[in-house]
């Protein structure tokens, strides 16, 4: 690990995708070596390798000595590997095949901001490297360096590497990414990694260490609208306690909150802890956190806190989403699946499919004759819930704007939210239906008259009263 230094700016996530073979692992191994961040005997271990079998000293088998030491159960989270730079803490995202990625992401669990798409520089822009491109778009990651790998072998020749900057640059910009950086690099020979190659005295810019380093993080997240999805609701001696991790926003003793998808308002009474040491009257986003409140609502698990002047989240039971399938049984239309949001669980269908996209080739399928999605397949579509929920897009807010749809045990699908949608006709919110209910009449029907999926008018007929017919007792 690098050495820890004071006043360092935040940690940044970086998630490292690329085709097979261009060169993943060996750029990751290079800039652990390159910042002194592998564990003790790493170096010896992959020399070793290399002297037995005679080949070369392959910077990729480095990363298996964190494997090794995830599982003796030490430190490192496999899927996390953290180095330093003077600057800061990062911390790459090690995405061994899409599909792990995906799921990574989709859960929360890897929660990228930049990423470094590898392209090798002799066999250029390939298959996944274009999946790859394609899920950086859908999860919203704009921060993309291109790394042309393998320079060596291109001869570290300008053209070479002004031909993919070209190919990929194409492709990016049709995905609406346009990326920062296009680094030249050869992750083996270690030319602009850490320091400047004097192999390519072409290349004006920074190596990748310092090119980095000049990433800038995103806006404090304390800074804006709170999000806090309720965890669960505790039952603590005669008061409840609300807990869950605030994912935006700050809150404090005394502030009025709304909590959505109902919105009933009530005030922040304390942040109840157990000892009175920990007593505090403020908290910020990423703190775990319990909250008391003066009003004793039937709150629970799912439910989105924010305060009653921020951006409130979106409300509703539809959702135009984009939506990538990773189940071996293809996503079938109307069929049920278990929607996981932020803290909330609900039952989905997808109700249409609107768009359906070879995500290599970006050749879109005509929707109206597709009926299922199948494996890898992405698609823009609309789901429809059971109930109503409260949730975010995807590019306002992260952790409430992304979902999985899980199907009998495992997790099938993800996505992210693009938009709300209205109400299908016939069907109303839980306000809606609370409101109508409220005018029923004792005797009588009630027309409810809407238009664009709002109420607009009640129209209350009386039922006549028969006494008796033609005087004909009954
Ligand atoms: N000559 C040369 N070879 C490289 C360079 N980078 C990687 N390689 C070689 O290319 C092969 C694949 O590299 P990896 O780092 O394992 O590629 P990867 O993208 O991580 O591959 P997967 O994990 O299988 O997707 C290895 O044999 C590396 O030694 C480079 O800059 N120059």
């Amino acid at each position: 690990m690098g050495k820890a230094l004071e006043q360092k700016e935040a940690g940044l996530n970086i998630v490292v995708v690329g085709h097979v073979d261009h060169g993943k692992s060996t750029v990751i191994g290079r800039l652990l070596y390159d910042t002194d961040s592998l564990p003790q005997g790493a170096i010896d271990k992959v020399e070793k390798i290399a002297h037995d079998t005679g080949k070369p000293f392959e910077y990729a088998y480095l990363l298996d000595a964190f494997e090794e030491e995830q599982q003796q159960g030490i430190t490192i989270d496999t899927t996390r590997i953290q180095f330093s730079t003077a600057k800061r803490d990062y911390v790459i995202i090690d995405a061994p095949g899409h599909k792990e990625f995906l799921k990574n992401m989709i859960s929360g669990a890897a929660g990228a901001e930049a990423a470094l798409l590898i392209v090798d520089g002799k066999q250029g822009v390939q298959e996944q490297s274009r999946r790859h491109a394609y899920m950086l778009s859908l999860l919203g990651i704009k921060k993309v360096y291109v790394l042309v790998n393998k320079m060596d072998l291109a001869g570290y020749a300008e053209t070479a590497f002004v031909k993919i900057k070209h190919d990929m640059g194409a492709f990016l910009a049709e995905l609406g990414i346009y990326p920062l950086k296009y680094i030249p690099v050869s992750g083996l020979q270690g030319d602009n990694i850490a320091s400047k190659s004097a192999q390519m005295p072409w290349y004006q810019g920074e190596p990748l260490l310092e090119a980095l380093d000049l990433l800038e993080g995103e806006q404090a997240a304390v800074d804006r609208a709170l999000r806090l999805p309720i965890q669960d609701v505790y039952k603590f001696d005669s008061r409840r306690i609300i807990a869950g991790r605030i994912e935006a926003g700050q809150l404090a003793v005394g502030d009025e909150i709304a909590i959505y998808p109902g919105g009933r308002k009530t005030k922040v009474v304390a942040f109840p802890y157990w000892q009175a040491k920990d007593q505090r009257t403020q908290a910020f986003a990423g703190a775990s956190t319990g909250i008391q409140v003066a009003d004793e609502f039937f709150n629970q698990r799912g439910e989105i806190i924010t305060r009653a002047g921020d951006t409130p989240p979106l409300t509703g039971k539809r959702l135009r989403v984009s939506l990538f399938w990773l189940g071996k049984k293809p996503l079938q239309l109307n069929r049920r699946y278990k929607l996981k949001l932020g803290t909330q669980e609900v039952e989905a269908q997808v109700e249409s499919i609107e768009k359906l996209i070879d995500a290599s080739s970006l050749d879109q399928r005509a929707a109206d004759t597709v009926k299922e999605i199948r494996l890898n397949d992405v698609a823009e579509v609309i789901l429809k819930l059971k109930e109503e929920i409260a949730f975010d897009r995807f590019q306002d807010y992260q952790a409430t704007g992304r979902f999985v749809l899980v199907d009998g045990y495992d997790v099938a699908g993800g996505g992210i939210v693009l938009a709300a949608e209205k109400e299908a006709h016939g069907e109303f919110s839980q306000k809606a239906m609370r409101y109508i209910m409220n005018h029923l009449p004792q005797n009588g029907e009630l027309i409810v008259v809407v238009k664009d999926g709002e109420i607009v008018r009640l129209e209350r007929t009386e039922r006549e009263v028969f006494s008796g017919i033609d005087g004909e007792g009954i």
